[in-house]
Order: structure tokens, then C-alpha cells, then sequence
């Protein structure tokens, strides 16, 4: 199968390539990238209008199979993936039972490739059903095939466990991903601690619950050398704390989330659970010191830290509602919308963030648009504007901020190893 991918402007951190090209996939590879290429193929896109760019890398995903199937489940996540321009996401381990074992990563695997839609790298939990007392086996489930170890959900609180779990992480070089959060800080807090938190009577969560664990993590994966990356940072200073650390040389990288460099608190006009997430919507200065941090390099990718809830689930408001919002079908629009629209980042700095250096981190062969590279390919028309409506969401989950709301940028069509797995005009 030959697909030849016409008139984009083709966009690849690897090569460095920013201009028209045509793009012909033979079978799963990328064969040729050149300015113009004529010749017979089974399928030609026309991408005139539209950027090609390696398809997205999400860092972050909740798919919530096994055990919380009327959630999501991983063919209904996958088909969320590539209508978001996603071609690979990591699995995060909360799921029932918790990815902890080898068993649960075989299912995730299995039912990965029964859904063949787009690539889904198990992260296995750090300790045994998250609870962490004892640690998982972690040797177990990277023989198994996870991409990395992770208690997202929450921190491990003890910080002796936590060590001895970078040790081992560190044995195979593993990505040991940190969900920040002093589960005590908390102190039952459900939104940012601001005066908006006061106008709805909701109970706040400071900037300190994460970055005093972000501080602590980095200390530990300095005193083990094990590679550590922050998950969804929100808070101003925790960005300031990463870059320090990079600035020290550290073995450290971090992520953010589109609903972190596009909303605030101010956003939350009442008490609906759909702005209610993990970490909190910040205020209007951390927005801005995400945004720097992605611009400075501090945070290297986004991850959309897709959690989608049941719609009854969310329905009690912010008290009662499970933390986590959806994000794989928005993730796209948001990025167009308020950064590369806004002109604060430029399209290859985009595709840095959004593939090339997601792939670097987790040491994977994908992320470019090279000669020779497997064809995931995200095209997407960065001027086309609609409305969102979660309502036409594959995911389950219609738990998003954005229903409603009007964005830019829009993908056409999703390509993973070669083959054509969403196309925008088969809707
Ligand atoms: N982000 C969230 O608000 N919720 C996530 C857990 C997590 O990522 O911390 C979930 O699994 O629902
Ligand atoms: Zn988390
Ligand atoms: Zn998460």
C-alpha cells in the first residue's frame, strides 16, 4: 500500500524541515520527502492548507481498562487518540486492577493490538495496587514490555520506597514518571486556592501540595541518578524549580497539560466538575509561567493527562466529583488556539513538543519524518475553527472545560505506520 501525501507544509524537528514537500509512504515507512513527487500511488491526500507534522506523542493517557469500562475503555480511548492527530499515548497504571503486574500489562497489550488504531505503551504501577507500602514488580513488568514506571493518581509519600524504586528504575535506564501531589497538603481541598475558591465556597489546594513533592522528586532522582519526568505541572514556581534543576544538569524533563496554558481558575464560573482536574486550574501567573516554560525549553512536551469520568460521576459538582477531564480530542485545537495562533510558539517548536521530544524521553523511534522512519503522520488544517461538542467525542468521557468553546485547528487525517486510521472526511 503507497500513500502519497501531497502540497502540506511539512513540519520535522528531525530534519529540521519547514516548507512544501510531498511525503510517499510505502507500506509502513516514510520513502521520500521532496518538493514534488509525481508517481502512481493507491491513495493521494491532498494536503494543500494543512501542516504535516509526526504524529502526536501523548506522554499521559487514562484509559481505564481494565476495570472501569464505563470510563472508557482502551478501543474507545484509541479511537479518541487518533481522531486527536495521537499516533502513540502511554497507558497510566490506575486502572482495576492496577497495572502492577505482568498480567495486566499482557491484557493492555492484547487488547492494544485488537483495537489496532494507534500505538499504547503500558506504564506499569511503582507499588502494589498503588498503596505504597511494597513496591510492584517492577524487573516483572518491563519484561513484560511497560515504557516506564509511574503512581500517577498520587505520590509516593514515602520517600525510602520512592528511592528504592529508582534504584531499580535506574538498573534499565526507565522513565520514572512523578505525579506531584503531598497527598496530607491536600487536606481535602478540590480547586486552586484563590479568591475564586472563596466566591464558590470550595476548599483550595495550594501551589505547595506540588511543589514540595516536585522539589523532592528531583532531590531523589539526583541522589539515585534515575531519570525522572514531572507530569502536569501547573504552578508557576514548580516550573522555576525545573529549570533550575535543568540549569544544574539534571536528569529531569516535564510536561504540561493544554488545560494548564489555557485556562485559570478565573474560568470556573460555578460549581461544574468539569473544570474539576488534578492538578487544579492555577491562576492567571502560573498560565503564564507554563506557557515560558514551554517557550524556555523548561517543559519539554504536552500530555494531555486524559481522564475521562462518567457523566453521572461528574454530575454532583466539585465536593463530590472524581478529579480528571478529558482531553485527547481537544488537545489539538488548544495547542493551535493559544500558542502557535498566538504566535508564542512556531510550527517547530509545535512539533517538538507535541512528538519529537516526547519520543527522545520515552526512547522510542518515532517523533520524525525522516527517510526510512515508520510513517505516523498527523495532518491537520491549523485555520479551520468549530465548535467543540463532546457530544461527538469518541472517548466516553465528555467530561471537558472546552463543550462549547470555539477553537482552531483541526486534523484531517492520522496515519499510523502507514496506514490511514482516522480520516476527517469519513465522519
Ligand atoms: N488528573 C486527574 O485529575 N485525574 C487522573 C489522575 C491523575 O492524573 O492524577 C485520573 O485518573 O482521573
Ligand atoms: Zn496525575
Ligand atoms: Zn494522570
Amino acid at each position: 500500500m503507497n500513500i502519497l501525501v501531497k502540497n502540506g507544509r511539512v513540519v520535522d524537528p528531525d530534519t529540521k524541515r519547514d516548507g512544501k514537500f510531498d511525503i510517499l509512504i510505502k507500506d509502513d515507512l516514510i520513502s521520500e520527502v521532496s518538493p514534488t513527487i509525481d508517481c502512481k500511488a493507491d491513495q493521494i491526500i491532498d494536503a494543500d492548507g494543512c501542516f504535516v507534522m509526526p504524529g502526536f506523542i501523548d506522554m499521559h493517557v487514562h484509559l481505564r481498562d481494565p476495570g472501569l469500562t464505563h470510563k472508557e475503555t482502551i478501543e474507545s480511548g484509541a479511537k479518541a487518540a487518533v481522531r486527536g492527530g495521537f499516533t502513540t499515548i502511554c497507558a497510566m497504571p490506575n486502572t482495576k486492577p492496577v497495572c502492577d503486574n505482568a498480567e495486566v500489562v499482557e491484557y493492555i497489550k492484547s487488547k492494544a493490538d485488537n483495537a489496532d488504531l494507534c500505538n499504547i505503551l503500558p506504564i506499569g504501577a511503582i507499588t502494589k495496587n498503588q498503596s505504597g507500602e511494597e513496591l510492584a514488580d517492577i524487573k516483572e513488568m518491563e519484561n513484560a514490555g511497560i515504557i516506564g514506571i509511574s503512581e500517577d493518581g498520587k505520590s509516593v509519600m514515602n520517600s525510602l520506597i520512592y528511592k528504592n524504586a529508582m534504584e531499580i528504575a535506574l538498573e534499565s535506564d526507565m522513565l520514572v514518571l512523578a505525579h506531584c501531589e503531598d497527598i496530607n497538603l491536600v487536606d481535602g481541598g478540590v480547586m486552586n486556592d484563590d479568591s475564586n475558591a472563596k466566591r464558590l465556597h470550595l476548599k483550595g489546594i495550594s501551589n505547595e501540595v506540588e511543589d514540595i513533592i516536585i522539589a523532592r522528586d528531583i532531590l531523589l532522582s539526583n541522589m539515585t541518578g534515575a531519570r525522572l519526568h514531572i507530569c502536569h505541572v501547573s504552578t508557576k514556581s514548580g516550573v522555576e524549580i525545573i529549570r533550575f534543576a535543568k540549569q544544574h544538569g539534571l536528569k529531569v524533563t516535564a510536561e504540561c497539560c493544554p488545560h494548564h496554558f489555557s485556562l485559570s481558575s478565573n474560568d470556573i464560573k460555578e460549581d461544574d466538575a468539569n473544570f474539576k482536574m488534578n492538578p487544579p486550574l492555577r491562576t492567571l501567573d502560573d498560565v503564564n509561567a507554563i506557557i515560558e516554560g514551554l517557550r524556555d525549553g523548561s517543559i519539554d512536551v504536552i500530555s494531555t493527562d486524559h481522564a475521562p469520568h462518567h457523566t453521572d460521576e461528574k454530575a454532583g459538582g466539585f465536593n463530590s466529583a472524581p478529579f480528571g477531564i478529558t482531553g485527547l480530542e481537544t488537545a489539538l485545537g488548544v495547542t493551535v488556539t493559544y500558542l502557535l495562533d498566538k504566535g508564542l510558539i512556531t510550527p517547530l517548536e509545535m512539533a517538538q513538543i507535541t512528538s519529537y521530544n516526547a519520543a527522545k524521553i520515552l526512547k522510542i523511534d518515532k517523533g520524525s519524518l525522516k527517510e526510512g522512519k515508520v510513517a505516523d503522520i498527523v495532518i491537520f488544517d491549523p485555520d479551520k475553527t468549530y465548535t467543540v461538542d463532546s457530544s461527538k467525542f469518541a472517548s466516553m468521557g465528555k467530561n471537558t472545560p472546552y463543550d462549547g468553546k470555539i477553537l482552531k485547528g483541526e486534523v484531517k487525517y492520522t496515519i499510523v505506520s502507514g496506514n490511514i486510521k482516522y480520516n476527517s472526511y469519513e465522519e
